[in-house]
């Protein structure tokens, strides 16, 4: 019997079907192999991976064999419920404890690894030893809701600027939307990557508290690491710019909400000028203790006069005694807020008046702070001159949504805008957005104020009406200033 060939034509037709088809990407055979691969790689590949994931699961399995069902559900739902515990009665350690979990895996996972690459790519690395690139060391990172802050060591001969120079690289290499530049401590630097955007949702105005005012850090708003932020303002001066409709009223009235639990006391006093004929203010009324509202500048410029007689009063009480005056109610805090600066500062025709103006503005600006008397300031956007030789005795700055990248410059100054306070992009959606700059800090601080209603103000002037005026108001007597012989003002400030 003759063997039969191996080879025949139908042998090599399914042969040559079966190598065809393994070639094939999407034959049955292909997807058959990769399948019998996944099966037993990936659980090799995820051990060497993810050794946590495997112990987690073999401590449930041993969790069920010994509690049974019901045990292992308990075991799974008891860190859930105490977590929603935690949360509830401690929400601030809470927060700290989930943002250093989420911090050390936002490290590992993600800016460990690329770390060392994209700041050789950026620039920020050094030529080492055998032509290898150092990179700037990554201390660690903390992650908040919104954002993650890389604290990183700087290289010899570099210093924050190099990395603000370099913010919109390390934001498009990490898919960020903005890095902003902050230097704490010297050899440092905290590069927050915004990861998300915490301030998208207006804020209603916060609960007051009567007992507790702190004119020093009166929450006004929010930051976009979610916490809130707190407004300096005894011993300070406050100028906001922004466009029409960017949120100035609610920069206002957050900052007034905040002081009003302390008006009735009259601990502190709001002295108020509304040059554009009450809209902004008379809503509030009742909340304050001198209040001009006149489209006339007159009354206005009286007002800021008086301001400035106050102050040259006190400081010269002051002198010699104590450095900061410390508010009472007999010799209260005094606010002075001014709602459209430049109508006062440029815009008005009268040529004595505006100077009067001016005059009085710099003695409060560079006086009032310790004599505790000090100005809340607004400006539509395109500060003039006369507002802008002002504005550096502003000790905090704070740029709503403006129009051009230098008006942004003008208010907060070029190195502010390099360090990331992008006012300009700031969208219309967000009314109530900018950057707090405040001296000492070259960080701008991204906050929302809250957003403060016509029913809040109401109510809030209902409930914290300032005091009846009880004559003599101020107990003291103006007099003249002999370092100032051009503005003799003697007299009692009602
Ligand atoms: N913090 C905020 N949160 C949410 N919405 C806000 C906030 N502030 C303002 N808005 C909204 O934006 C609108 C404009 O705000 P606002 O009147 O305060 O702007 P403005 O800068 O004072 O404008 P103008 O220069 O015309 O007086 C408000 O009517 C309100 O709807």
């Amino acid at each position: 019997m003759t063997p039969r060939p191996v080879l025949t034509p139908k042998t090599i037709n399914t042969f040559a079907t079966f190598v065809q088809n393994l070639l094939d990407h999407d034959s049955l055979i292909r997807r058959l192999l990769r399948g019998l691969g996944w099966v037993t790689l990936t659980p090799l590949i995820m051990l060497r991976k993810l050794p946590q994931v495997f112990a987690a699961g073999a401590l449930l399995l041993l969790a069920y064999s010994i509690l049974g069902t019901g045990g292992l559900v308990l075991l799974l739902v008891l860190p859930l419920i105490t977590w929603v515990m935690w949360r509830l009665a401690h929400p601030d350690s809470a927060e700290q404890v989930a943002a250093y979990v989420r911090g050390r895996w936002r490290y590992r996972r993600i800016y460990r690894k690329h770390w060392p690459t994209i700041a050789a790519a950026c620039g920020l690395s050094i030529p080492g030893a055998f032509g290898r690139q150092v990179a700037p060391e990554l201390i660690g990172v903390t992650a908040y809701p919104a954002a993650d802050a890389l604290h990183v060591r700087l290289l010899a001969g570099q210093s924050p600027a190099d990395y603000a120079d370099r913010a919109d690289a390390l934001a498009h290499a990490f898919g960020a939307s903005q890095v902003r530049v902050r230097s704490d401590q010297p050899g440092t630097v905290t590069l927050l990557f915004s990861t998300g955007d915490m301030l998208t949702d207006p804020i209603p105005a916060m609960t007051l508290d009567a007992q507790d005012v702190d004119f020093e850090a009166l929450p006004v708003g929010f930051t976009e690491d979610g916490s809130p932020y707190r407004l300096r303002l005894l011993y300070s001066h406050v100028l906001t710019a922004g466009a029409t409709g960017s949120g100035k009223g609610s920069a206002l009235w957050s900052t007034v909400r905040a002081l009003a639990p302390a008006v009735p006391s009259g601990v502190v006093e709001l002295w108020g000028a509304d040059p554009k004929g009450g809209i902004e203010l008379a809503m509030g009324r009742a909340l304050f203790s001198r209040f001009t509202a006149d489209d006339e500048p007159g009354d206005m410029v009286q007002l800021v006069t008086e301001a400035a007689d106050l102050v040259r009063a006190r400081s010269k009480r002051l002198r010699g005694h104590s450095r900061k005056h410390v508010p009472t109610a007999d010799e209260p805090f005094v606010v002075l807020i001014i709602d459209e600066l430049a109508y006062l500062t440029d815009y008005q025709d009268d040529i004595k008046l505006k100077h009067q103006f001016n005059k009085a503005l710099k003695v409060i600006l560079s006086q009032g702070r310790a004599a505790g008397i000090s100005v809340l300031a607004f400006v539509v956007q395109d500060p003039r001159k006369s507002v802008v030789d002002a504005h550096n005795l502003f000790p905090a700055k704070i740029a709503l949504r403006l129009d051009t990248a230098s008006e942004v410059e003008m208010v907060l100054g070029k190195d502010a805008w390099e360090h990331g306070a992008h006012a300009e992009a700031i969208p219309e959606s967000l009314p109530g957005t900018g950057y707090v700059l405040v001296d000492g800090d070259p960080t701008p601080v991204r906050i929302r104020f809250t957003w403060v209603t016509d029913d809040d103000i109401r109510a809030t002037a209902r409930d914290y009406p300032a005091p009846p005026p009880a004559p003599p108001r101020h107990g003291f007597t103006v007099v003249t200033d002999t370092d100032d012989q051009d503005d003799d003002t003697t007299g009692e400030v009602a």
